[in-house]
C-alpha cells in the first residue's frame, strides 16, 4: 500500500463542474476572469446545477424559485434565540441551523432526483436568512424578512444591515459570490460527496461540508487573515510580524494552495475589490497591510495569496462582522457543494479508500482483572 498523504494529486472522482487545469479555474468550461467579470451569482447557480448558462426565461424561473422559498422557518429563528448566543460561532450556528431545516423539510430523506433538485433550491434560497438572521439576534435585533424584488447579493447585504445596499457594494458581493461558487474537489465538497455516497440525504451532505469548511486550513483562513490584520494593526509592524511568523515556520494565513502553483486566480480580482473598497470607505491600512504582506511571503516562501487573502479586507470594507467571512463563503459555496451532491447521486458508488494499519501486531486479549495496574 502507498499512502499519498492528504491524497495529493489523487484523482478520486470525475466530474463535469469546475475544473483547474494549468492554474486555469473554469465552472463547466467558463473561464473564471469571464464569470467574475460579467456574470450574476444566481447565473452562476443555474451554470453549476444544469451545466449550461440560463437564458433569459431560464433565470427568471431561477430567480422566483430562490426567491419564494427565502424566508426561513419561524423554528429556526426560535432555535437561536436558544442558542448560548455570545459564545457560539456562526459557522457553528449555520451547521445546526441547516441540519435543522433538514427536520423541518418533508422531502428530506426522498431521493427522487426531481426532490433533491427542490431541496437544493430551498437550501441555496435560504442560506443568506440563516446567516443574517442569526448576524442580528446575537445583537439582540430582529431578523429582516428578504424581499422578493432585489437581487442575491443585494437581498443579503440588505437582510444583514436592513438597509437597501449602494450599488457598488453589491456589485462587488456578486462578485465574491460567483468566485467562491465552486472549486473542482476541495476538501468541503470531497467531504459532501463521501456523505451523500452512503446515500444520506442532501441536508446531512451540506451540514458535514459546513464542517469542513469551517477549519482554518480551509474557508475558515479568510477570518484568520482578518485576525491577522487586526493584530498587525498598522503597515509598519508588518515586517517584523510576518518575518517572525515566518521564522517560526508558522503558516500565513491565506497564502498556499493545494493545486495552484503559480497562483490562485481569483485572488487578482479580490485583490482589485480591495483597492477599490477600503479607499472608498477611506480605510485603506488594510489593503497597503495586504500588499507588504503578500510581497514578504511570495519573496521569502514564493507561495503566493489564495481566495481567502484578499476577500478579508473586501467584506471588512463592506462593513461585515469578521465572524461571518466564512459563513458568506458557504452561501456561495453552498451552490457547489449542492451541484457535487447532484452530480453524486446521479452515478453514486460509495466512497471508502483504505487506510495502511500502523499499530501493534497481533496481540492477546487479557481479561481486564488480569490486566495489572
Ligand atoms: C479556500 C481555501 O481553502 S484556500 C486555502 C486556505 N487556507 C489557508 O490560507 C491556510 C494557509 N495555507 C496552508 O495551510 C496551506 O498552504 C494549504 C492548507 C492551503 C495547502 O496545504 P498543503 O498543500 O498541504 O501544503 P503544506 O501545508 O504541506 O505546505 C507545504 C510547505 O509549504 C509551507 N506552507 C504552506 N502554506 C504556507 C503558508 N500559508 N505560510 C507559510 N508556509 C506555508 C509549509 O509550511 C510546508 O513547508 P515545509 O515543506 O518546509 O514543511
Ligand atoms: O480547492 C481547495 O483546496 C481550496 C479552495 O481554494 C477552495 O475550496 O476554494
Amino acid at each position: 500500500m502507498t499512502v499519498t498523504r492528504g491524497l495529493e494529486g489523487v484523482v478520486a472522482t470525475s466530474s463535469s463542474i469546475s475544473s483547474i487545469i494549468d492554474d486555469t479555474l473554469t465552472y463547466v468550461g467558463y473561464n473564471i476572469d469571464d464569470l467574475a467579470e460579467n456574470a450574476s451569482f444566481e447565473e452562476v447557480i443555474y451554470l453549476l446545477w444544469h451545466r449550461k448558462l440560463p437564458t433569459q426565461a431560464e433565470l427568471e424561473k431561477l430567480n422566483k424559485e430562490l426567491a419564494d422559498n427565502a424566508e426561513l422557518p419561524k423554528e429556526i429563528i426560535e432555535h437561536f434565540k436558544l442558542y448560548p448566543i455570545d459564545k457560539v460561532h456562526p459557522m457553528g450556528a449555520l451547521r445546526s441551523a441547516v441540519s435543522l431545516l433538514g427536520l423541518y423539510d418533508e422531502e428530506a430523506d426522498l431521493m427522487e432526483s426531481e426532490a433533491n433538485y427542490r431541496k437544493a433550491v430551498r437550501l441555496q434560497a435560504k442560506m443568506p436568512a440563516i446567516v443574517t438572521a442569526f448576524a442580528r439576534i446575537r445583537k439582540g435585533l430582529e431578523p429582516i424578512a428578504p424581499r422578493k424584488d432585489l437581487s442575491f447579493a443585494a437581498n443579503f447585504l440588505y437582510m444583514l444591515s436592513g438597509k437597501e445596499p449602494e450599488p457598488i457594494a453589491v456589485e462587488a458581493f456578486n462578485k465574491a459570490l460567483v468566485l467562491h461558487a465552486d472549486h473542482e474537489l476541495n476538501a468541503s465538497t470531497f467531504t459532501a460527496r463521501v456523505c451523500v455516497a452512503t446515500l444520506s440525504d442532501v441536508y446531512s451532505g451540506i451540514t458535514a461540508a459546513i464542517g469542513a469548511l469551517k477549519g482554518p486550513l480551509h474557508g475558515g483562513a479568510n477570518e484568520a487573515v482578518m485576525k491577522m490584520l487586526t493584530e498587525i494593526g498598522s503597515v509598519d509592524n508588518v515586517d517584523s510580524y510576518i518575518r517572525e511568523k515566518l521564522a517560526k515556520k508558522e503558516k500565513i494565513m491565506g497564502f498556499g494552495h493545494r493545486v495552484y502553483r503559480q497562483g490562485d486566480p481569483r485572488a487578482k480580482h479580490l485583490k482589485l475589490m480591495s483597492e477599490k473598497l477600503t479607499n472608498l470607505t477611506g480605510k485603506p491600512e488594510y489593503y497597503e497591510m495586504s500588499t507588504q504582506i503578500e510581497s514578504i511571503v511570495t519573496g521569502e516562501k514564493n507561495l503566493p495569496p489564495n481566495v481567502d487573502f484578499y476577500s478579508a479586507s473586501v467584506y471588512d470594507s463592506l462593513g461585515i462582522d469578521h465572524d461571518l467571512f466564512t459563513p458568506i463563503f458557504a452561501v456561495s459555496r453552498v451552490s457547489g457543494w449542492l451541484a457535487h451532491i447532484l452530480e453524486q447521486y446521479d452515478n453514486n458508488r460509495l466512497i471508502r479508500p483504505r487506510a495502511e494499519y500502523t499499530g501493534p501486531g497481533m496481540q492477546q486479549y487479557i481479561p481486564v482483572q488480569q490486566r495489572g495496574q
